[in-house]
């Protein structure tokens, strides 16, 4: 395993993406995890916190202040946002490449990031080479990029879900919604009130009505896709699972279209994304869980005239880890399936 060729970083390998991205590289061939952080755990081996990776990453957890003058090749941030652009700025001279998991990076501007997150940004120059790592829509940019904003797990399955009717012109600019709903994992590793057994088990509801911050990363892919200013209306749902995330978008088209015609369009765009995977029929969060895919399935509703999209993914995978490792895989030049082929776990 040391004789491998690039050196990671994970800062922040304690939480639920730093944990999943862990499992991940640890079976990839062609890195080696050089350092794996925590500020709270430091010291202890992460397989003492993980005990499923017993024998198998029994890696020291450092502090990442100790990490600074060490060199990587390839540094992960599995941070909270409004923490990993502290850590951007600190690694900005190091001859690295960053991905970063959080938000901090991923909106067009330090002001849009300012409204939504109700934050200052403290590394404005980080918006000028950041590139949105949605390898399905920016592969060319991503290949070539030294800090890659990866993208959210509701953004991700929402932008795939109606992509190909962007791109193709076809959506009534206004008419779009996205009812989106995401297990538990989706809120991190820290409890809460909201994630107290007894507020989700055999519960399910509707939060961050109109406010959510998933909302303008969405609508500014959008509008980059569709080349004119897009607004969707979307709503998040908790899911009393552990992980998953399902979207359903509605949308009408400029032109009337048929099953056939949909499905088409579909095909066209995704015909080369390993990754998404066309289904004949609705989708389920299970189809997907434990791995990179992302399963979508197109449907004309004759009758109403409009189009359903539904997608799903696993959120701390499609959602998180496997798109870094992705976006990793491009940046480095290796086959983008590198270390990414999991067949979904089920029942
Ligand atoms: N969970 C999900 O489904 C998704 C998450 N994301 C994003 O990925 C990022 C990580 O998410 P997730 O893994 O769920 O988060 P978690 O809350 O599970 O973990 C975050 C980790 O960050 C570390 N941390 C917190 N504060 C600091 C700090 N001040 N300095 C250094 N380390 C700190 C903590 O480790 P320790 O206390 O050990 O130092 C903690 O384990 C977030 O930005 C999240 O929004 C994106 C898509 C999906
Ligand atoms: C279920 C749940 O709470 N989900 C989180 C979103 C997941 C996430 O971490 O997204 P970012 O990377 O953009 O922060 C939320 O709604 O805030």
């Amino acid at each position: 395993m040391h004789n491998k060729k690039y050196r990671i970083g994970i800062i922040g390998a304690t939480g639920f993406t730093g944990s999943e991205l862990a499992r991940l590289l640890c079976q990839h061939p062609e890195i080696t995890i050089k350092h794996i952080t925590s500020e709270t755990h430091k010291g202890k081996l992460f397989s003492d916190l993980h005990p499923q990776f017993l024998g198998i990453l029994d890696q020291q957890l450092e502090s990442a202040d100790v990490i600074e003058n060490s060199e990587v090749d390839v540094l992960f941030l599995a941070l909270p946002h409004g923490i990993s652009m502290d850590f951007v700025k600190k690694w900005e001279h190091k001859n690295c490449k960053i991905i970063d998991l959080s938000g901090d990076f991923r909106l067009s501007s330090p002001e849009v990031y300012k409204s939504w997150y109700q934050k200052d940004h403290v590394f404005t120059k980080g918006f000028e080479n950041a590139v949105y790592g949605q390898p399905e829509l920016f592969s060319d940019q991503i290949k070539n990029s030294t800090l890659v904003a990866n993208p959210g797990c509701y953004p991700t399955a929402s932008i795939l879900s109606l992509a190909p009717l962007f791109q193709s012109g076809l959506i009534v600019e206004d008419s779009v919604i996205i009812d989106a709903k995401s297990g538990l994992t989706g809120a991190g590793v820290k409890a809460s009130d909201t994630t107290h057994f007894s507020n989700v088990n055999e519960n399910f509801k509707a939060y961050g009505l109109g406010v959510h911050r998933h909302t303008v990363e969405i609508e500014e892919q959008f509008s980059i896709l569709g080349k004119q200013n897009i607004q969707v209306q979307f709503t998040p749902h908790l899911l009393p699972v552990d992980r998953g995330i399902l979207v359903t978008a509605y949308a009408k088209t400029n032109q009337k279209l048929d099953q056939e015609s949909i499905t088409k369009i579909y095909q066209d765009f995704y015909k080369e994304k390993p990754f998404v995977r066309l289904r004949k029929m609705a989708p389920g969060i299970k189809d997907v869980r434990g791995s990179h895919y992302c399963d979508i399935f197109p449907f004309w509703d004759e009758r109403t005239q409009r189009v359903i999209v539904v997608s799903a993914i696993d959120n701390l995978l499609k959602g998180a880890a496997s798109q870094a490792v992705h976006n990793m895989n491009l940046m480095l030049g290796f086959e983008e399936k590198t270390g990414l082929q999991q067949i979904p776990l089920r029942p």
